[in-house]
C-alpha cells in the first residue's frame, strides 16, 4: 500500500477556551473580530462600556506613577509610560471586570498580577518586549501564561500594540482588547510574541494589561 504522504500539521493546546466568535459572558457579547491560531493573538470586541472605560480612568488618574519593568522592577527607557496597579476586587468595578477578563482568558483571577491601568502621553511608549520572564539559569518558578491588553480610550495617532516579528498591529479602540498567550512548548511560538506599545503622535492613551500567571498568584 501506498504511504500516505500528507503532512500533518500538528497544532499545539492554547489556553484560550472560546472557539465560537461570541463570548457571552455577565449578560454581555464579547466579539471575537480576528483571530491569529498560532501564537495565538485574538482582537475582542466590546470587552469593556464606554462607561466601564471612562471610570476606570477617572479612578486610576491620580494614582500613576512612572511604569516599572523586570524581575527587578526598574524605571527605564524600555517603558516611558505612567501606570498604577488596582488592588484585587477593591471596588465594584474592579470586581466586575476582573471576573470577565477571568472567564475570558480561561484562568482564575487569583492566577494574575492586579488589573494595571497604563497611560501614555504624546511620545511615550514600550517598547519591543516579551511579557514572560526568562531566567538563563534557572526554570522560573510561576512563569506568566498569557495577556489581556484593554483599551480604554481611542487614540488619534499612534499607540498601536505591534508585533514586529508578525508584521502584525492593533489599533487601540475604547473597549476593544488584545489577548495573546505564550506558553507553548515550542519556544519558537513564544518568541513570536515580541510585542510593544507604539510611541503616541497624537492625543494619550489610556490602555488596562491583565498577565496571568500559570499558577496562583497570591
Ligand atoms: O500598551 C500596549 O499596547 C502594550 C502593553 C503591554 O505590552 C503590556 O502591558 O505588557
Ligand atoms: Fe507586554
Amino acid at each position: 500500500m501506498a504511504k500516505d504522504t500528507k503532512d500533518v500539521t500538528y497544532k499545539e493546546q492554547t489556553i484560550f477556551p472560546h472557539i465560537r466568535n461570541k463570548i457571552d459572558i455577565q449578560g454581555r457579547e464579547v466579539h471575537v473580530i480576528a483571530r491569529l491560531e498560532e501564537p495565538l493573538i485574538v482582537v475582542l470586541g466590546n470587552v469593556l462600556s464606554d462607561e466601564e472605560c471612562d471610570q476606570l480612568i477617572d479612578l486610576s488618574m491620580d494614582r500613576l506613577n512612572r511604569s516599572k519593568t523586570g524581575n527587578k522592577r526598574e524605571v527605564g527607557d524600555l517603558r516611558t509610560s505612567t501606570s498604577m496597579f488596582f488592588h484585587d476586587g477593591e471596588n465594584k468595578l474592579v470586581a466586575k471586570i476582573e471576573k470577565r477578563v477571568s472567564e475570558i482568558m480561561g484562568i482564575p483571577i487569583e492566577h494574575g498580577e492586579g488589573l494595571q491601568i497604563l497611560n501614555y502621553k504624546i511620545g511615550q511608549e514600550y517598547k519591543a518586549h516579551y511579557d514572560y520572564f526568562t531566567s538563563a539559569n534557572r526554570p522560573v518558578s510561576n512563569p506568566r501564561v498569557s495577556t489581556l491588553v484593554m483599551y480604554l480610550n481611542d487614540v488619534e495617532e499612534g499607540g498601536e500594540t505591534y508585533f514586529p516579528k508578525l508584521n502584525f498591529s492593533v489599533s487601540a479602540k475604547k473597549g476593544m482588547a488584545v489577548y495573546f498567550e505564550y506558553f507553548y512548548d515550542d519556544h519558537h511560538l513564544n518568541e513570536l510574541t515580541l510585542h510593544g506599545g507604539a510611541p503616541i503622535v497624537k492625543g494619550d492613551k489610556w490602555a488596562a494589561t491583565q498577565w496571568m500567571r500559570r499558577k496562583k498568584h497570591k
